[in-house]
């Protein structure tokens, strides 16, 4: 770890606790300085609270590794485009950050933290604004049209939506969405499909208790509203040089990313054996079998285990897809996504530890719930 990133850990650790305390000073501070600022962010702050400061935090964190992190940032910049975002907001937020943690670290605050977080936030700020400048020539978010909207569970919807002007995206990436439901409250969601020459984008929903936006989407949305969609972001993308076999290992809704990259390669593939693993509650979550099922029977190449983690005697596989996935490796030779719950992440990456898969062949993007 070099000296800087250190710093940030070590001073962060001084104020972690009460990172309530200074998310709340952080905003105070930040709308008292720029009160138009309070325009960009939700009516209801409790949603919020944790969400930019948690953002800077981990980001900042990341410093001691540029080349990882570049990219990421830069995206982060592109996304909070559809904020508005102005370069004297940089200087704001700055000058918020240091003081909220400043105020808590108290006497143990230095003058090699305060430098430290300067140059950390520096580079996130520089890195994050070289990615909205080379976005310039796309809008700052797109408007899109619900075009269809079906219930497919309880609380599970797809519904698709029609952009005015072309968004390009790779299969596997998510965009945040904001619906006139919950102005100003953006939630991350992967599009189901590969990009369709219609502008056409599929969402897999599920209204989850405290998700306002996701139960919004789910119980109120119908044809006719208007959406706004953020820029892509997200690196769990396909190889098309890789000739490695594939394991897709899909948690709820979090099917969505990996129905697009499958759609994908079926334009593709010929020789990569493909393993489909969707977990789902019950029988009645599963509620894109049909479609994987026909895929199946359609392309020779893939093969789909579907499996309930609540639904005793249902008929096919039980248990969490984590350890399903487990008990029909070896996938140490295979290309592995995961995506569903960050709990579900955090237990398959268990499972493919325990099988030995090099992490440099899976992929992730862990978001929260929504
Ligand atoms: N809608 C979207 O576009 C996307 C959603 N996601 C994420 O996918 C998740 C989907 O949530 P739900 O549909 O409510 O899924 P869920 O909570 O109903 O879980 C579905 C299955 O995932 C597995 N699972 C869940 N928790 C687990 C744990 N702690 N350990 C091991 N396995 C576990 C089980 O097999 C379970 O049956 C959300 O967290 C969402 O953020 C991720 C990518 C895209």
């Amino acid at each position: 770890m070099n000296s800087l990133s250190h710093l940030l850990k070590e001073s962060w650790a001084l104020v972690e606790d009460r990172q309530d305390k200074v998310a709340s000073h952080f905003y105070a501070r930040m709308f008292l300085s720029d009160p138009q600022l309070r325009d960009l962010f939700p009516v209801h702050m409790d949603v919020q609270r944790a969400r930019l400061l948690d953002a800077i935090v981990s980001s900042i964190q990341t410093v001691d590794d540029p080349v990882r992190f570049g990219e990421y940032l830069r995206s982060l910049g592109r996304d909070h485009r559809k904020f508005h975002t102005e370069p004297q907001h940089y200087e704001t937020v700055r000058f918020a950050l240091l003081d909220a943690l400043r105020t808590y670290c108290g006497e143990q605050w230095s003058p090699a933290y305060e430098q430290a977080w300067r140059d950390g936030y520096d580079q996130i700020a520089a890195a994050m604004q070289r990615g909205a400048e080379e976005d310039a020539g796309n809008p700052p978010y797109w408007h899109a049209e619900v075009v269809a909207h079906e219930r497919r569970s309880r609380d599970i919807a797809v519904f698709t939506c029609h952009t005015m002007q072309p968004l390009e995206y790779e299969a596997g990436q998510y965009l945040s969405v904001e619906t006139h439901y919950q102005p100003r409250l953006w939630r991350p969601y992967s599009p189901a499909n590969a990009r369709r020459s219609d502008g056409t984008i599929d969402f897999h929903v599920r209204a989850v208790g405290a998700g306002w936006v996701s139960s919004a989407l789910v119980r109120k949305l119908q044809p006719g509203d208007m959406l706004k969609l953020a820029a892509p972001m997200g690196s769990m993308t396909l190889n098309r040089q890789s000739t490695r076999d594939i394991v897709f290992v899909a948690g709820g809704t979090g099917l969505a990313p990996i129905k697009a990259m499958l759609e994908v390669l079926a334009g593709y593939n010929r020789n990569r054996w493909v393993n489909l693993f969707v977990g789902a509650r019950d029988r009645d979550d599963l509620y894109d079998l049909e479609t994987l099922l026909a895929a199946a029977e359609r392309f020779p190449w893939l093969q789909v285990i579907p499996a309930c983690s609540n639904d005793p005697g249902w008929g096919g596989e039980e248990g969490n897809i984590s350890d399903v996935v487990g008990r029909y490796g070896p996938w140490d030779n295979h290309d592995v996504f995961v995506s569903g719950s960050p709990d579900m992440v955090k237990a398959t990456m268990r499972t493919l530890a325990e099988l030995r898969v090099p992490s440099i062949r899976i992929k992730y993007d862990a978001f929260g719930d929504m």
